[in-house]
């Protein structure tokens, strides 16, 4: 189907926002919602567009650029840009490898994977699908058994860090999904 979509576009897509397209042509409805909407009225989503936007770049002329290093540590851990795996929940809604395959891709760019709590593949499917450094997104549910075992499976399984979810006290207002259910 992407393939398919990709010739229509004549030439891949070369920045996010034609990804973005070719995902609304390709995505049920409903799964394109889920992952591109936001909460209530979207403000913030839209404000974490355009804060990006105010963001420019200071020109630096007349410097040395024939060798460019981009690569930083996170918690000591080497990635090759200080870019990574957002945790980001249900990959397999868009592709049927799901999280694997993001793993994989988070390994092929040196980056780290950070694996949502409610991730479409498991702990141990991540984990044995890529070396990709890896960190794991915890949400502490009121069951604190629940948190636990989770933690004891992603340290089993070499994850290097928990990231933890402190903002969710309840879930956000999604009107695009009340709407598609
Ligand atoms: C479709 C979708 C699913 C997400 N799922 C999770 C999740 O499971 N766990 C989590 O901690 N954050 C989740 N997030 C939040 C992202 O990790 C990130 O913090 C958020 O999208 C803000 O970054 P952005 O402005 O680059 O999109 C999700 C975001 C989106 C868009």
């Amino acid at each position: 189907m992407v393939l398919i979509l990709l010739m229509i576009m004549e030439g891949e897509p070369v920045n996010v926002n034609e990804f973005q397209e070719l995902a609304r042509q390709a995505l049920p409805k409903m799964y394109y919602d889920y992952y591109s909407g936001g909460a209530e009225d979207q403000y913030t989503l839209k404000e974490n567009v355009e804060a990006f936007r105010r963001i420019t770049f200071r020109p630096r002329i007349l410097v040395d650029v024939s060798r460019i290093n981009l690569s930083t540590t996170v918690l000591g851990y080497k990635i090759s840009a200080p870019i990574m795996v957002a945790p980001s929940a249900m990959h397999k809604l868009a592709h049927p490898e799901g999280g694997i395959a993001t793993a994989r891709a988070a390994a092929a760019s040196n980056t780290i994977m950070v694996l949502s709590s409610v991730s479409s593949c498991t702990i141990e499917e991540v984990a044995s699908s890529c070396n990709a450094i890896r960190f794991f997104q915890l949400y502490v549910y009121k069951n604190r058994d629940v948190a636990t075992q989770l933690v004891q499976r992603v340290e089993r399984n070499g994850y290097k860090a928990i990231v933890l979810t402190v903002d969710v006290p309840m879930l956000g207002r999604r009107e695009a999904d009340i709407k598609n259910k």
